[in-house]
Protein backbone atom coordinates (compact mmCIF):
# COMPACT_ATOMS: atom_id res chain seq x y z
CA UNK A 1 0.00 0.00 0.00
CA UNK A 2 1.23 4.02 -0.92
CA UNK A 3 -0.20 5.86 2.45
CA UNK A 4 -0.08 9.31 1.35
CA UNK A 5 0.85 11.14 5.00
CA UNK A 6 1.93 14.25 6.25
CA UNK A 7 4.04 15.54 9.01
CA UNK A 8 2.79 18.04 11.64
CA UNK A 9 4.43 19.43 15.09
CA UNK A 10 2.48 21.32 17.96
CA UNK A 11 5.22 22.80 20.19
CA UNK A 12 7.85 20.02 19.05
CA UNK A 13 5.27 17.47 19.95
CA UNK A 14 5.50 15.62 16.20
CA UNK A 15 2.65 13.33 14.62
CA UNK A 16 2.19 11.75 11.20
CA UNK A 17 -1.15 12.69 10.47
CA UNK A 18 -3.51 10.61 7.74
CA UNK A 19 -6.51 11.65 6.07
CA UNK A 20 -8.79 8.62 6.33
CA UNK A 21 -11.67 10.07 5.59
CA UNK A 22 -12.06 6.73 2.89
CA UNK A 23 -11.56 4.49 5.98
CA UNK A 24 -8.77 2.42 3.86
CA UNK A 25 -6.27 2.78 7.07
CA UNK A 26 -5.78 -0.80 8.88
CA UNK A 27 -6.50 0.40 12.70
CA UNK A 28 -5.76 -3.05 13.66
CA UNK A 29 -2.47 -3.40 12.67
CA UNK A 30 -0.41 -1.42 15.74
CA UNK A 31 2.79 -2.91 14.15
CA UNK A 32 2.04 -0.28 11.08
CA UNK A 33 1.46 2.32 13.59
CA UNK A 34 4.45 1.62 15.70
CA UNK A 35 6.81 1.09 12.08
CA UNK A 36 5.47 4.32 10.85
CA UNK A 37 6.17 6.32 14.06
CA UNK A 38 9.84 5.04 14.48
CA UNK A 39 12.52 7.29 14.04
CA UNK A 40 14.68 5.15 12.24
CA UNK A 41 12.57 2.69 10.70
CA UNK A 42 9.56 4.57 9.79
CA UNK A 43 8.89 8.40 9.20
CA UNK A 44 9.34 8.62 12.63
CA UNK A 45 6.50 10.60 15.25
CA UNK A 46 5.18 10.66 18.96
CA UNK A 47 1.93 9.63 17.36
CA UNK A 48 -0.16 8.70 14.42
CA UNK A 49 -3.51 10.56 13.89
CA UNK A 50 -6.31 9.61 11.79
CA UNK A 51 -8.86 12.48 10.43
CA UNK A 52 -12.34 10.59 9.70
CA UNK A 53 -15.34 11.88 9.05
CA UNK A 54 -17.65 11.84 11.51
CA UNK A 55 -21.78 11.88 11.99
CA UNK A 56 -21.87 14.21 15.03
CA UNK A 57 -19.12 16.78 14.05
CA UNK A 58 -16.99 17.80 11.58
CA UNK A 59 -14.82 15.52 11.93
CA UNK A 60 -13.06 12.56 14.00
CA UNK A 61 -9.73 11.93 15.16
CA UNK A 62 -8.70 8.78 16.34
CA UNK A 63 -5.04 8.92 18.06
CA UNK A 64 -2.56 6.60 18.72
CA UNK A 65 0.95 6.59 20.65
CA UNK A 66 3.67 5.49 18.90
CA UNK A 67 3.30 1.99 20.63
CA UNK A 68 -0.21 1.84 19.13
CA UNK A 69 -2.07 2.71 22.27
CA UNK A 70 -5.10 4.85 22.45
CA UNK A 71 -5.50 8.29 24.00
CA UNK A 72 -7.30 11.64 23.84
CA UNK A 73 -3.92 14.06 22.89
CA UNK A 74 -4.31 17.84 22.55
CA UNK A 75 -1.52 18.86 20.86
CA UNK A 76 -2.59 15.80 18.48
CA UNK A 77 -5.62 17.78 18.54
CA UNK A 78 -4.53 21.02 17.91
CA UNK A 79 -2.69 19.42 14.69
CA UNK A 80 -5.94 17.66 13.62
CA UNK A 81 -7.90 21.02 13.74
CA UNK A 82 -4.81 22.70 11.19
CA UNK A 83 -4.73 19.87 9.02
CA UNK A 84 -8.86 20.08 8.73
CA UNK A 85 -8.45 23.29 7.83
CA UNK A 86 -5.94 22.82 5.22
CA UNK A 87 -8.17 20.10 3.71
CA UNK A 88 -10.63 22.69 3.21
CA UNK A 89 -13.26 20.78 5.93
CA UNK A 90 -13.09 23.79 8.04
CA UNK A 91 -12.62 27.47 8.33
CA UNK A 92 -11.67 28.92 11.56
CA UNK A 93 -14.00 27.34 14.21
CA UNK A 94 -14.91 23.28 14.70
CA UNK A 95 -16.19 20.98 17.03
CA UNK A 96 -14.61 17.72 16.31
CA UNK A 97 -15.15 14.22 17.98
CA UNK A 98 -12.15 12.66 19.78
CA UNK A 99 -11.82 9.37 22.10
CA UNK A 100 -13.17 11.81 24.88
CA UNK A 101 -15.91 13.25 23.27
CA UNK A 102 -16.35 16.54 21.47
CA UNK A 103 -14.24 19.52 21.41
CA UNK A 104 -14.62 22.97 20.35
CA UNK A 105 -11.59 25.02 18.89
CA UNK A 106 -10.55 28.57 16.70
CA UNK A 107 -7.89 28.80 14.51
CA UNK A 108 -5.94 32.06 13.73
CA UNK A 109 -3.28 31.57 11.26
CA UNK A 110 -1.28 28.63 12.72
CA UNK A 111 -2.61 29.39 16.32
CA UNK A 112 -5.24 26.80 17.65
CA UNK A 113 -7.21 27.22 20.50
CA UNK A 114 -8.32 24.26 21.67
CA UNK A 115 -11.36 23.25 24.31
CA UNK A 116 -10.44 20.45 26.82
CA UNK A 117 -13.08 18.86 28.72
CA UNK A 118 -13.84 19.65 32.11
CA UNK A 119 -11.56 18.76 35.29
CA UNK A 120 -13.84 17.56 38.73
CA UNK A 121 -11.54 15.44 39.94
CA UNK A 122 -7.79 15.90 41.70
CA UNK A 123 -6.29 13.76 43.63
CA UNK A 124 -3.74 15.31 45.97
CA UNK A 125 -0.92 13.76 47.20
CA UNK A 126 1.62 15.41 49.26
CA UNK A 127 4.00 15.09 46.79
CA UNK A 128 2.24 14.99 43.56
CA UNK A 129 -0.96 15.73 41.82
CA UNK A 130 -3.12 13.33 39.55
CA UNK A 131 -5.51 14.41 37.31
CA UNK A 132 -7.29 13.33 33.66
CA UNK A 133 -7.38 16.09 31.01
CA UNK A 134 -8.29 13.75 28.42
CA UNK A 135 -5.25 11.26 29.26
CA UNK A 136 -4.25 10.81 32.90
CA UNK A 137 -1.08 12.91 34.17
CA UNK A 138 0.98 12.80 37.20
CA UNK A 139 1.77 16.79 38.35
CA UNK A 140 4.81 16.67 40.41
CA UNK A 141 7.02 20.10 41.78
CA UNK A 142 10.66 20.10 41.82
CA UNK A 143 14.17 21.53 41.68
CA UNK A 144 16.41 21.69 38.95
CA UNK A 145 14.26 20.62 36.82
CA UNK A 146 16.79 21.29 33.45
CA UNK A 147 18.89 18.73 35.22
CA UNK A 148 16.67 16.04 35.99
CA UNK A 149 17.01 12.73 33.86
CA UNK A 150 12.99 12.68 32.22
CA UNK A 151 13.56 9.45 30.99
CA UNK A 152 14.56 7.55 34.00
CA UNK A 153 12.86 9.32 36.82
CA UNK A 154 9.34 9.75 34.24
CA UNK A 155 9.71 5.75 33.34
CA UNK A 156 10.52 4.96 37.61
CA UNK A 157 6.92 6.78 38.60
CA UNK A 158 4.48 5.42 35.58
CA UNK A 159 5.79 2.19 36.12
CA UNK A 160 6.38 2.37 40.05
CA UNK A 161 3.07 3.84 41.12
CA UNK A 162 0.95 3.35 37.70
CA UNK A 163 1.69 -0.40 36.76
CA UNK A 164 0.57 -1.69 33.46
CA UNK A 165 -2.34 1.46 32.68
CA UNK A 166 0.34 3.92 33.42
CA UNK A 167 0.09 7.80 33.21
CA UNK A 168 1.93 10.61 31.83
CA UNK A 169 4.55 12.05 33.97
CA UNK A 170 4.84 16.15 34.18
CA UNK A 171 7.86 17.87 36.36
CA UNK A 172 7.64 21.58 36.94
CA UNK A 173 8.94 24.32 38.46
CA UNK A 174 7.68 27.70 38.78
CA UNK A 175 9.38 30.44 36.38
CA UNK A 176 10.44 34.31 37.52
CA UNK A 177 7.48 35.68 35.13
CA UNK A 178 4.56 33.47 36.94
CA UNK A 179 4.97 30.77 34.14
CA UNK A 180 6.12 27.60 34.60
CA UNK A 181 8.46 25.29 33.05
CA UNK A 182 7.38 21.56 32.11
CA UNK A 183 9.57 18.79 30.97
CA UNK A 184 6.91 15.75 30.21
CA UNK A 185 7.47 11.43 30.02
CA UNK A 186 4.89 10.44 28.01
CA UNK A 187 2.83 7.03 28.57
CA UNK A 188 2.74 5.03 25.20
CA UNK A 189 5.96 6.66 23.99
CA UNK A 190 8.18 5.55 26.70
CA UNK A 191 10.09 8.76 26.26
CA UNK A 192 10.61 12.82 26.96
CA UNK A 193 8.36 14.24 24.54
CA UNK A 194 9.46 18.45 23.88
CA UNK A 195 5.50 18.93 25.12
CA UNK A 196 2.68 17.56 25.78
CA UNK A 197 -0.86 19.20 25.56
CA UNK A 198 -2.84 17.54 28.22
CA UNK A 199 0.12 17.50 30.33
CA UNK A 200 0.56 21.01 30.13
CA UNK A 201 -3.28 21.66 31.04
CA UNK A 202 -2.78 18.98 33.75
CA UNK A 203 0.20 21.12 35.18
CA UNK A 204 -1.75 24.66 35.00
CA UNK A 205 -4.90 23.35 37.02
CA UNK A 206 -2.61 22.17 39.50
CA UNK A 207 -0.76 24.94 40.16
CA UNK A 208 -4.16 26.67 40.43
CA UNK A 209 -5.21 24.04 42.67
CA UNK A 210 -2.27 24.04 44.77
CA UNK A 211 -2.49 27.88 44.91
CA UNK A 212 1.25 28.22 43.02
CA UNK A 213 -0.66 31.15 40.70
CA UNK A 214 -3.56 32.70 41.30
CA UNK A 215 -4.21 33.48 37.50
CA UNK A 216 -6.88 31.71 35.20
CA UNK A 217 -4.57 31.69 32.45
CA UNK A 218 -1.39 30.28 32.92
CA UNK A 219 1.47 30.26 30.73
CA UNK A 220 4.00 26.99 30.36
CA UNK A 221 6.91 26.89 28.70
CA UNK A 222 8.12 23.75 27.33
CA UNK A 223 11.44 22.37 25.95
CA UNK A 224 9.18 22.39 22.59
CA UNK A 225 7.89 25.64 23.02
CA UNK A 226 5.02 28.25 25.02
CA UNK A 227 1.23 26.81 25.14
CA UNK A 228 -0.78 28.90 27.01
CA UNK A 229 -3.80 27.34 29.38
CA UNK A 230 -6.97 29.22 30.65
CA UNK A 231 -10.06 28.31 32.26
CA UNK A 232 -12.74 28.17 35.20
CA UNK A 233 -13.13 27.32 38.62
CA UNK A 234 -15.63 27.37 40.73
CA UNK A 235 -16.17 25.09 43.80
CA UNK A 236 -13.15 23.18 42.89
CA UNK A 237 -14.38 22.07 39.14
CA UNK A 238 -12.63 23.39 36.71
CA UNK A 239 -14.26 24.43 33.33
CA UNK A 240 -13.82 26.31 29.86
CA UNK A 241 -10.30 24.99 29.82
CA UNK A 242 -8.56 26.21 26.61
CA UNK A 243 -5.08 25.19 25.14
CA UNK A 244 -3.71 27.42 22.65
CA UNK A 245 -0.82 27.50 20.64
CA UNK A 246 1.18 26.77 17.23
CA UNK A 247 0.51 23.75 15.03
CA UNK A 248 2.19 23.44 11.88
CA UNK A 249 2.37 21.33 8.95
CA UNK A 250 6.16 19.87 8.21
CA UNK A 251 6.30 18.36 5.42
CA UNK A 252 3.91 15.54 3.56
CA UNK A 253 4.59 12.82 1.42
CA UNK A 254 4.06 9.19 -0.12
CA UNK A 255 5.50 5.90 2.17
CA UNK A 256 5.31 1.87 0.46
CA UNK A 257 3.75 0.01 3.59
N1 LIG B 1 0.73 9.96 25.76
C1 LIG B 1 -0.62 10.38 26.13
C2 LIG B 1 -1.44 10.79 24.91
C3 LIG B 1 -0.83 11.94 24.16
C4 LIG B 1 -0.74 13.13 25.03
C5 LIG B 1 0.05 14.30 24.47
N2 LIG B 1 0.78 14.09 23.26
C6 LIG B 1 -0.83 15.52 24.36
O1 LIG B 1 -0.50 16.45 23.62
O2 LIG B 1 -1.86 15.56 25.08
C7 LIG B 1 -1.32 9.23 26.82
O3 LIG B 1 -1.18 8.10 26.39
O4 LIG B 1 -2.04 9.47 27.77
Amino acid sequence: MVLEFFKYQGTGNDFVVVDNRLDFFPKDDLKLISKLCDRRFGIGGDGLILLENDIASDFRMVYYNADGSKSMCGNGGRCAVAFAHYLGIIGTETTFNAIDGLHFATLEGDIVNLKMNNVTDIKEKPAYSFLDTGSPHHVQLVENLERLNVKIEGAKLRYGIYGKSGSNINFVEPAEDQSFNVRTYERGVEDETLSCGTGVTAVAIAMHKQGKTASNQVDINTPGGKLAISFEQQNGSYTDIYLKGPAKQVFKGDVVC
